[in-house]
C-alpha cells in the first residue's frame, strides 16, 4: 500500500532563478496524480526534490511523519528505498543487459541470493511485458521497451511511491495508450502513490485521479481530475485543450498587450470538450482511490459538458459504473 506524500510551501531556486515557490499539495496514498505544466516550468525540478536528488530552498515534504526536505543524509537515503522513479529515457546502463539492469537495485541494496533475485527480476519484467527480453541490450530495444525495461527497475525493492518523469516522451500515440494502461494496472496492482509527469493532454485526461498544474513559478491548480478538466481558469483551459491562444505563449508566458489583442481580436482558449471516462484496469475491476465519474461536477453544481464519460463504444460510465461496482462489490463478497 503507498503512503502520502505532503508538500507544504515548497521553493526551488537556482541562485537567483526561482523555479517555483510555496507549492502546497498532497498526494493521497495509493492515488494517481498527474503534473502538467508547459516546458520549463520546472516539473522534473519537483520530482526530482521528492525524491531528495534536488534540495528545495524552504518549505517541507512529509513522509511517513519525516520532513525529507530537511532531513539527515541517512534519514534521506532511507526514505529514498520507498521511491521507485522512471526516468525519462529509462536511464538504463547501456553495457548491460535488460535483465542484469533490472537486477541492479537488488544486488546493490538487498543481500538476497541469486535465485531470490531472479525470481523477483522475473516477476517485475513479465508484468511489463518484457518475459523474453532478458539478454538483450539497451541499445538493441525499442524506446517503448526501454521505457518498460526502465519501469521494471523501478519496481523491483516494491516501492511505495513511484514517479514517471514523462513516461510518454518519445513514443507514438499507441505505445503511450499502451503504457498508459500499464500504468493504470499497476496502479491497481500494488496500490502505491504514483506521481506521472507529462506533457500528453491524453494521458492528463484520462489516467489520473488528480491533476495539478506548474505555470508562472506556482502551482496554479491542484485536485480532482474533473476539476481541471471542467475549469474556467484560462491557463488550465488552454493547457487542456492544446490551444495557441491564452496565457501560454511560445516562450512560456504570454505579456498583457498580447493577451488584450488576442481578447479583441474574439480568440479564447476555446470551448470545453467532453471529460472522457477514467481508464480503467484492464480487467475491469475498480482501483479503490477512483471516484464514480460526475460525482465531484455533481457535488460542487458543475454541468459536464455535452458527451462527457461517454466511452469510445457508446457507454455512458455514469450509468455503467454502479452496475459495475456493484458487480465488483458482489465478487469480493
Ligand atoms: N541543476 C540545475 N541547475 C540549474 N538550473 C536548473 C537545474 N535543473 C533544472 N534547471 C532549470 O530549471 C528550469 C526548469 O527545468 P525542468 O527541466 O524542471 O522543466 P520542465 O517543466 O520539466 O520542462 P520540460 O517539460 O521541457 O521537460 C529550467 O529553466 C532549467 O534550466
Amino acid at each position: 500500500m503507498g503512503v502520502e506524500i505532503a508538500v507544504e510551501g515548497l521553493t526551488k531556486a537556482f541562485g537567483k532563478q526561482v523555479i517555483w515557490e510555496d507549492v502546497t499539495l498532497t498526494l493521497p496514498e495509493g492515488k494517481i496524480s498527474v503534473l502538467l505544466g508547459p516546458s520549463g516550468t520546472g516539473k522534473s525540478v519537483f520530482l526530482k526534490s521528492l525524491v531528495g536528488l534536488l534540495r528545495p530552498e524552504r518549505g517541507h515534504i512529509w513522509i511517513d511523519g519525516h520532513d525529507l526536505a530537511n532531513c539527515s543524509e541517512n534519514k534521506l537515503y532511507e526514505l529514498r528505498r520507498l521511491f521507485g522513479v522512471l526516468f525519462q529515457d529509462g536511464a538504463l546502463f547501456g553495457s548491460l543487459s535488460l535483465y542484469d539492469n533490472v537486477a541492479f537495485p537488488l544486488r546493490e541494496h538487498t543481500r538476497k541470493s541469486e535465485r531470490e533475485i531472479r525470481d523477483i527480476v522475473m516477476e517485475k519484467m513479465e508484468l511489463v511485458g518484457l518475459g523474453d527480453a532478458g539478454a538483450k541490450l539497451p541499445g538493441e530495444i525499442s524506446g517503448g521497451m526501454r521505457k518498460r525495461a526502465g519501469l521494471a527497475r523501478a519496481l523491483v525493492l516494491d516501492p511505495e511511491i513511484i514517479l514517471f518523469d514523462e513516461p510518454d516522451s518519445g513514443l507514438d500515440p499507441v505505445r503511450t495508450a499502451n503504457l498508459n494502461q500499464l500504468i493504470v494496472d499497476l496502479n491497481a496492482e500494488t496500490q502505491a502513490t504514483f506521481l506521472i509527469v507529462t506533457h500528453d493532454i491524453n494521458t492528463a485526461r484520462t489516467v489520473p485521479d488528480d491533476i495539478g498544474m506548474l505555470y508562472r513559478r506556482e502551482l496554479v491548480m491542484f485536485g480532482p481530475r474533473e476539476m481541471l478538466l471542467s475549469s474556467d481558469e484560462p491557463v488550465v483551459r488552454q493547457f487542456l485543450n492544446a490551444r495557441r491562444h491564452g496565457p501560454i505563449g511560445m516562450s512560456e508566458e504570454k505579456d498583457v498587450s498580447e493577451l488584450e489583442a488576442e481578447a479583441s481580436m474574439g480568440q479564447d482558449p476555446g470551448r470545453l470538450p467532453p471529460i472522457p471516462p477514467q481508464l480503467l484496469p484492464s480487467d475491469g475491476r475498480l482501483r479503490p482511490t477512483m471516484r464514480p465519474p460526475g460525482e465531484w461536477l455533481a457535488r460542487h453544481g458543475v454541468t459536464a459538458p455535452p458527451g462527457s464519460f461517454v466511452d469510445d463504444e457508446g457507454r455512458d460510465w455514469v450509468e455503467e459504473y454502479p452496475k459495475l461496482l456493484m458487480a465488483s462489490g458482489r465478487s469480493r463478497g
